[in-house]
């Protein structure tokens, strides 16, 4: 994780007159999904840097310690080591960057990743919603600190979001990142829910200005999650950010992340939009419960160029 970010003092003048420009945004967002990311022989380096930003999560009403327990084995495993082999990244110590659970499930999170240096996230504060008294959010991140979290995914409270309350929501957050004491804290926007392109800019800048170690886009529970247009609103906020104060606020888009092919555009466009210094797991990182297993297909592929032969379809 990169340095923290201290925050600063609530400053209304930072986003009272933002306006952001949608059309620029969107003809943004068309261009970098049409371009080619890169050449066919650097894709397989280029989704190993993808697996090593993953937070692998699961975050389902059916978590077991059973699940939780295959979902550490993967994370500290994420690429097979024949692949890994061709590839000579074998000896690398190859992991994902964390694995990423509810508060119930921290305890067994940690106990199968004690060996390893791998952080375990937890989402809190009444994730997904958000949507229970300031107490008990703040009990809820406090607790997953003491069952050894060393990540916190917190949402925002989205109804002071969309009545225009950001002094309001930059004391909450204030508060969840003092309940978080060393752990990094990722701030959650919900961009799906926030409406406009203007509110999640203002959104993105109270969550940093009130010391968020990241920014994150979604809970992956919305009926829109992470999209390319709302990135790069975020990555502006990141860098403007950046600029005013000196800090590097990571950026974590999550929720149906599911292809390879998606994992490069996501690393092509921090790539463009933030620079070579965001694009490790101290400042990206890629939400997702069903990225690995089509990542690791497409590294197969690149890496050993055995496509099934077409009389091998099973269309007979
Ligand atoms: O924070 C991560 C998201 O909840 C993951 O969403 P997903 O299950 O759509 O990949």
């Amino acid at each position: 994780m990169s340095a923290r970010n201290p925050g600063t003092t609530f400053d209304l003048e930072w986003i009272s007159n933002i306006r952001v420009n949608t059309q620029a945004v969107l003809k943004r967002a068309q261009h970098i999904q049409g371009q080619k990311i890169c050449r066919n022989q650097w894709q397989a380096a280029w989704l190993l840097k993808g697996v090593t930003c993953i937070d692998l999560t699961t975050l389902a009403g059916d978590d077991t310690p059973s699940n939780v327990h295959r979902l550490c084995l993967k994370a500290i495993q994420p690429v097979r080591y024949d692949l890994l082999k061709k590839m000579d990244m074998h000896n690398k110590g190859v992991t994902t960057a964390a694995v990423c659970v509810y508060p119930s499930r921290v305890a067994d999170a940690v106990m199968l990743l004690k060996n390893s240096n791998l952080p375990v996230a937890s989402v809190a504060t009444g994730f997904p919603a958000g949507q229970t008294p300031l107490e008990t959010r703040l009990q809820e991140v406090r607790r997953a600190v003491a069952d050894g979290a060393t990540e916190i995914d917190i949402v925002i409270n989205r109804t002071l979001a969309l009545t225009g309350q950001w002094k309001a929501m930059f004391d909450e957050i204030r508060q969840f990142r003092e309940a978080c004491g060393d752990a990094h804290m990722k701030t959650i926007l919900a961009v799906g829910e926030l409406g406009t392109f203007t509110n999640v800019y203002k959104a993105s800048m109270v969550a940093m200005m009130a010391g968020s170690d990241f920014i994150k886009t979604s809970t992956g529970k919305e009926a829109v999650n992470a999209t390319y247009p709302v990135a790069i609103v975020m990555a502006r906020a990141i860098r403007n950010y950046f600029l005013r104060t000196g800090h590097k606020v990571g950026f974590k888009p999550a929720g149906g992340i599911r292809t390879a092919q998606e994992c490069l555009v996501w690393l092509a466009l921090i790539k463009e939009e933030l620079g070579n210094d965001w694009l490790s797991p101290h400042l990206f990182r890629l939400g997702a419960s069903s990225l690995l297993a089509d990542i690791e297909r497409q590294i197969y592929h690149y890496v050993t160029g055995q496509y099934a032969a077409y009389n091998e379809l099973p269309i007979a």
